[in-house]
């Protein structure tokens, strides 16, 4: 974390990530910055931009940029929303709280993950109080326990905090393998819990979410030492209350008809990557999808999410919205992924790193820098609307032939070949 003394320069996510990175527990770091197995799908959703060259639009007036989009019936100050992402406190003491008064104060939609190390109440009400200016706005990430009432609590307590809208993530049946995590033998630090679950509904314990050994905490040495509790939630309880670990993996297409029977909160599919199954989202009845890979963090090898948007969106023809995330490191790279189809970005990561950096403070920078980027590409492109970017759609874009990257590597394979 930076100190007044020594403030680095951050102008970039990539500035972020480095500076916030340097200083988290090696196995907080790791849990957050990792993908599953080879990472192989983790990289290729970042690269994936480099493949897309952006065509600029000349002499189009762009004295009046509006960066502002809608989503779940709000109106956001640029087409971005948090990304679900779980157990915040890791990365700094006031965790899914900091980060939804930055979201609520910049005006866009946190995603809240059931695995938070917050109750999904005061996360609500910390967004609320913070969204005075603003339409930022809730909704709830969501795994289909095993154990149904444990599910169908948390949608009706996210009904009655005001919750937008339910993400069903789908593509979690088993957790991938994620081997960093296993190397360093990951386990959810003592002093912080599961906010949403009650251990009294005797729900099972994942291997994948241990807790460390209350006894455990003092030997923590420099690599693995996390930060102190130090928020009112944190603090108060005594012990830990352990999640369900997985989605029920028995689960099929029909699980948004049941939602939809025990909800009027819209449901979102999160992790849709083909379009036979953005076809199946759409025949039972998704009021929209999240182009997702999870971040890379499941079945490596999956493709990049940038990949796959055109075919999802041609399929989906505008029936429902179509949400995109994986990547997403520029303000050029949410504006890519709006030319491919996607109706609204969301970042995860970048907004760990803020958050990790410098709690609400750094959240709000991650936001600012990407509203900042995305600001002057839509200027430099011409573009003064988010529809307008719709509008003009995959014409701003030309695939790249041959990548720099691509250039560098059979440069170096002549070098070597001329030894
Ligand atoms: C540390 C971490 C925790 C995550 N936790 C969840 C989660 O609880 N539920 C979920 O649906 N997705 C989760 N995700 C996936 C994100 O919602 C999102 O799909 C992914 O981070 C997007 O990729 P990006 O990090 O490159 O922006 C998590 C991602 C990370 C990095
Ligand atoms: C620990 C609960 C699941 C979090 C998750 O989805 C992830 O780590 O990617």
């Amino acid at each position: 974390m930076s100190t007044a003394q020594s403030k680095p320069q951050i102008l970039t996510i990539d500035d972020l990530e480095h500076h916030a990175t340097l200083h988290l527990p090696k196995m907080v770091r790791e849990y957050y910055n990792g993908g599953s197995m080879d990472s192989y799908t983790l990289q290729g959703n970042v690269h994936a931009y480099r493949q897309w060259y952006i065509m600029p639009r000349m002499l189009r007036d762009v004295s009046r940029i509006d960066t502002s989009a809608q989503v779940f019936d709000r109106k956001v100050t640029f087409p971005c929303c948090v990304a679900p992402a779980a157990m915040q406190k890791m990365a700094h003491p006031d965790g899914e709280e900091a980060t939804a008064r930055a979201a609520g104060a910049k005006g866009v939609v946190m995603g809240l993950s059931s695995f938070s190390t917050t109750s999904l109440e005061v996360v609500k009400k910390e967004c609320d109080e913070a969204t005075a200016a603003t339409e930022g706005a809730c909704v709830l990430q969501m795994y289909l326990f095993e154990n149904r009432k444990v599910s169908e609590d948390l949608i009706s307590r996210a009904e009655k905090s005001g919750y937008k809208a339910i993400v069903l993530t789908i593509d979690t049946p088993y957790f991938g393998r994620r081997l960093t995590e296993l190397r360093n033998n990951f386990k959810v630090p003592s002093h912080l819990t599961m906010a949403n679950f009650d251990a009294s509904l005797g729900v099972k314990t994942g291997s994948h979410l241990r807790t460390e050994e209350r006894q455990n905490s003092s030997s923590d040495n420099n690599t693995n030492s996390l930060p102190p509790p130090s928020s009112k939630e944190s603090s108060r309880k005594t012990t830990t209350n352990p999640p369900p670990n997985k989605n029920d993996p028995s689960l099929t297409w029909d699980v948004i008809q049941y939602l939809k029977s025990i909800t009027s909160l819209k449901i979102f599919v999160k992790g849709v990557l083909t379009a036979s199954d953005a076809q199946l989202a759409v025949r039972h009845g998704a009021d929209g999808i999240i182009v997702s890979n999870h971040g890379g963090r499941q079945l490596d090898c999956a493709p990049p999410t940038l990949e796959v948007l055109p075919e999802i969106v041609d399929v989906v023809g505008g029936r429902i919205p179509v949400h995109f995330d994986g990547g997403i490191r520029r303000g050029s790279d949410i504006f890519k992924a709006l030319c491919l189809g996607a109706d609204m970005c969301w970042a995860g990561r970048p907004v760990l790193w803020g958050l990790a950096y410098d709690g609400e403070r750094g959240v709000k920078m991650a936001l600012d820098i990407l509203e900042e980027e995305f600001r002057a590409c839509m200027a430099l492109t011409g573009m003064r609307s988010v529809e307008e970017i719709r509008q003009y759609g995959r014409s701003l874009l030309r695939r790249v032939s041959t990548t720099p990257w691509d250039i560098q590597l059979s440069r170096q394979a002549k070098v070597k070949s001329s030894l």
